[in-house]
């Protein structure tokens, strides 16, 4: 009879033996097979990669440009080792192919971390799920839901203005200026999502708002480790994770109530469920979910997810986008007095603003109107995109279409037309800054802050040659692309029309402002990291 001690012994060697066999799996056999072998492209020791030349904003400007020079615009990245080749590529026939093809997935893991946060919202779906999710959000974000919030916009920007004109009694010194685009648009994303006020710009103790906070905060905090073993948080939960999951509590015993009170308030109004007056993202959610097949509708909990979602990818990425455009026209004292003339001159309304948020038709069309303020944000959007960048990874063998050459390791050019095999489990990044500062697509003054060339774009930057959502790669492309584009630039141009006739905003001598890479690209004063992400600026009354 086999003692316990012997059984524990062979159960060892068999997992042991399983455990090794995956290593060599890992970092031997499989990468022998793996056909971004033959893809030339920058080459780092075996258990070295690219990941921060590619995630570090002060080098991945330069690294994308030398790579191109080197490579072509299709090329393989070593990610964590020789064992784990990446394609990237600045080619819009593969990006094409990628950001549209259901072979392609957001990887698992970047799932994982977005659902500890954020739930089993839209992020976390792929497939015919996602498909169901983004018909019933689209009600949501068209050009005329988005024109019925603006109210909520200018709402929180005047009050905004207001809160400025106080700190500037009490203080002469910089003004974080990060610090309070985040609260205002916090509050503003509380108006127009939820119906529900914040007051986050009057005071940060409202706990719902303080819940998300946190939970903005943490995600930046998690180690790579549990990015990569998410089970870790459910066996061994540590600080960050057990934080986050307390405010996970908070966040969703608030919105139980809220949804609850929405759907009575639709339900009383259901014979017609279009009469309904709320203009808040939940209820047109409420309104199309009850709208659809019964069998396809979202629970309460699946509601409340989407609606985290949207709060976390809506509210700080516009907020950031806002700080940098600040910071340029700080940058730019001359664009900043033209485009305060432009909006003294013919003061914004709802209906200009909105104007102006959609893509190039809508922009031709209203080029009489505020274009400065248009080529402003669109050009901060391109210059500075809160997105660095996406990831996604291919779940079955495939070939990705090219329409420039390839140069392979041995010498060789695969000529367009010639397609690009990857396997399954390979993973393709798509460099969002770098497509957004590529010279053959925007000029030679593309590492330039200049709104001017929004007046006549380089034909590589237009559409059908540039496919960007607004004319830049920013929002993303393809069935994932952000369904928020029109919100941000409607929401930003409202900001930026109530805040500049007011106040004049100029840099702090001798501070430099870097670009932080976290989950989003945050301001930081270089030298100054330790005192947290922040973007001080002088403001003045005008
Ligand atoms: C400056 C502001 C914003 C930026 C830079 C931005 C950027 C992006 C990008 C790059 C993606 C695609 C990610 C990928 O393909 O991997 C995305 C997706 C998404 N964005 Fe935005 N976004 C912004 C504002 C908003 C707003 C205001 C909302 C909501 C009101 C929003 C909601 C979403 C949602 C729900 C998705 C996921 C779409 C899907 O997977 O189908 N975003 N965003």
């Amino acid at each position: 009879m086999l003692s316990l001690f012997s059984l524990f012994l062979f159960a060892l060697l068999l997992v042991s033996t399983r455990l090794l066999f995956w290593i060599v799996n890992l970092l031997v056999i499989a990468p022998l097979r793996d056909p971004l072998r033959r893809v030339a492209g920058p080459d780092a020791p075996f258990f070295h990669g690219h990941l921060t030349h590619i995630g570090d904003p002060d080098l991945s400007c330069v690294a994308h440009e030398e790579w191109c020079k080197l490579y072509g615009k299709t090329f393989r990245i070593q990610g964590l080792g020789k064992f784990d080749y990446r394609l990237m590529t600045f080619d819009f026939r593969a990006i094409s192919h990628v950001l549209n093809s259901p072979i392609y997935e957001k990887p698992w893991q970047t799932r994982s971390l977005l659902s500890t946060v954020m739930g089993r919202g839209i992020f976390a779906m792929e497939g015919a799920e996602h498909h169901l999710q983004r018909k019933i959000i689209s009600p949501a974000f068209t050009s005329q839901a988005v024109t019925a919030l603006t109210p909520f916009f200018f709402q929180k920007a005047e009050e905004l203005r207001d809160k400025l004109d106080v700190l500037l009694n009490k203080e002469s010194g910089p003004i974080d200026i990060s610090h309070w685009t985040s609260r205002a648009t916090f509050d503003a994303f509380g108006l127009a999502c939820l119906n529900y006020n914040f007051n986050a710009l009057d005071s940060e103790t409202e706990e719902v708002y303080l819940a998300y906070r946190r939970m903005f905060h943490l995600v930046d905090k998690k180690t790579v480790l549990r990015i990569l073993f998410p089970s870790l948080d459910k066996l061994w939960p540590d600080a960050v994770a057990r934080e986050i999951q307390e405010s996970r509590n908070v966040i969703y015993r608030a919105g139980q109530v809220l949804i609850a009170n929405k759907k009575a308030s639709v339900c009383a109004e259901k014979c017609d469920l279009f009469s309904v007056h709320d203009k808040d993202l939940l209820s047109l959610l409420i309104k199309s979910n009850l709208s659809n097949d019964p069998s396809k509708r979202l629970s309460d909990s699946d509601l409340l997810d989407q609606i985290t979602s949207f709060l976390f990818a809506g509210s700080d990425s516009t907020a950031v986008a806002l700080g940098w455009c600040l910071l340029f026209l700080a940058q730019h004292p001359d664009i900043q007095s033209q485009l305060r003339e432009e909006l003294v001159q013919s003061p914004p309304s709802a209906s200009t603003i909105e104007a102006f948020a959609d893509d190039i038709p809508s922009y031709d069309a209203f080029s009489g109107s505020l274009p400065l303020l248009d080529a402003v944000v669109k050009e901060t959007l391109r210059f500075c995109p809160p997105v660095h960048g996406t990831i996604r990874v291919a779940t079955a063998d495939d070939v990705i279409p090219t329409s420039s050459p390839v140069t392979l390791c041995d010498g060789t050019v695969a000529e367009p037309g010639q397609s690009i095999h990857i396997r399954k489990g390979s993973f393709v990044n798509i460099p969002i800054e770098g497509l957004n500062y590529s010279r053959e697509i925007w000029g030679d003054d593309a590492l330039e802050f200049r709104p001017q060339r929004w007046f006549n774009l380089p034909p590589n930057a237009r559409p059908p040659a540039f496919p960007g959502l607004a004319s830049v790669m920013t929002f993303g492309y393809g069935p994932h692309s952000c369904p928020g584009f029109k919100f941000t630039l409607t929401e930003m141009k409202t900001f930026i029309a109530t805040l500049l006739p007011h106040f004049e905003f100029s840099v702090v001598e001798g501070q430099k402002i870097g670009k932080y890479n976290g989950v989003l690209t945050r301001p930081f004063v270089k030298g100054s990291l330790s005192q947290g992400l922040q973007l001080p600026l002088l403001v003045k009354r005008v």
